[in-house]
């Protein structure tokens, strides 16, 4: 049978490595910074340019699809996820990487329809890595399949993480209490590539166990969250229940048994989700 949506994956693979191209291009020029929620929450005009250059692209040939891209929802536009057809853009994940030239920059495009993602890509775009998934059909590098680790002791593993662009003291204290816990297990080593759907490709191709984090957003982790299962992963909250879209929490693993041990040494806590009414 025909799959329904090869045509828009193909679509957003060409469209990712467009804007790719784009991003490479104003790294050498152009890298004007403002601020959105905090003074290290950070946006250029090549975010902006990105998305509004994919949204574009994919209307005029998806008319009828959805969108929730980072920078529309800061320019005031809903989250929901709803039943439709939707793309899930994040243009420039790594805003803080793009802006100092620290060399893990992606485009992250996520496809959901019945609220479920169909598939996922991610364009590392400074080392040209495409990393896809379609469901129920693997995850691949570059055309290459991907694998997670297979090991299951966490004390020979490595695990990803981030420190958010929250500055909240009480936010801080728990990222610290969760990341000393999580060290002193002890683990491998603890490390951070700076975007969310980098951290979770590391965890499909089995370079890392594990990566979580508090303070996503479901552009940052769409495309990443089908990318981890088809390549044999599992994905968690991080008090241990099932992984929601939107409740801006995540624990990606290689298997179940890494999860769940990540996941005892959390000091979970609970941002505003992306679905939340606006007051
Ligand atoms: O804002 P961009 O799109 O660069 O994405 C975020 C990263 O992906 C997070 O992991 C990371 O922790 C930061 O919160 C960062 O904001
Ligand atoms: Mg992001
Ligand atoms: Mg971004």
């Amino acid at each position: 049978m025909a799959d329904l949506w090869q045509s828009a994956m193909d679509h957003a693979v060409a469209i990712a490595r467009k804007a790719g191209e784009t991003i490479r291009e104003a790294l050498l020029n152009d890298r004007k910074v403002t601020t959105k929620s905090s003074s290290v929450d950070l946006v250029t005009q090549t975010d902006q340019k990105v998305e509004k250059m994919i949204i574009q692209s994919v209307k005029e040939r998806f008319p009828a699809h959805r969108f929730i891209g980072e920078e529309s929802v800061a320019a005031g536009e809903a989250s929901n996820l709803t039943t439709a057809p939707t793309w899930i853009i994040d243009p420039i994940d790594g805003t803080t990487n793009f802006v100092h030239a620290f060399p893990f920059v992606a485009v992250s495009i996520g496809f959901a329809v019945n609220s479920q993602v169909e598939f996922g890509v991610v364009y590392s775009c400074l080392e040209d890595k495409m990393y896809t998934a379609r469901r129920g059909k693997g995850a691949f590098c570059n055309g290459e399949p991907l694998q997670v680790s297979d090991q299951t002791d966490v004390k020979q593993s490595i695990i990803a993480t981030e420190f958010g662009s929250s500055r909240d003291p009480e936010v801080v204290e728990n990222i610290f209490s969760s990341l000393r816990k999580i060290l002193c297990i002890p683990v491998h080593g603890v490390r951070g590539a700076g975007t969310a759907a980098v951290n979770m490709c590391l965890v499909a191709s089995g370079s890392v166990e594990a990566y979580y984090e508090i303070g996503i957003h479901v552009w940052d982790v769409a495309a990443g969250s089908l990318i981890v299962t088809e390549a044999g992963g599992v994905l968690m909250d991080v008090e241990g229940g099932e992984f929601d879209l939107m409740s801006r929490r995540v624990v990606a693993a290689n298997n179940k048994t890494i999860a769940e041990r990540i996941v005892k040494e959390i000091a979970a806590f609970q941002p505003e989700r992306d679905d939340h009414s606006p007051q």
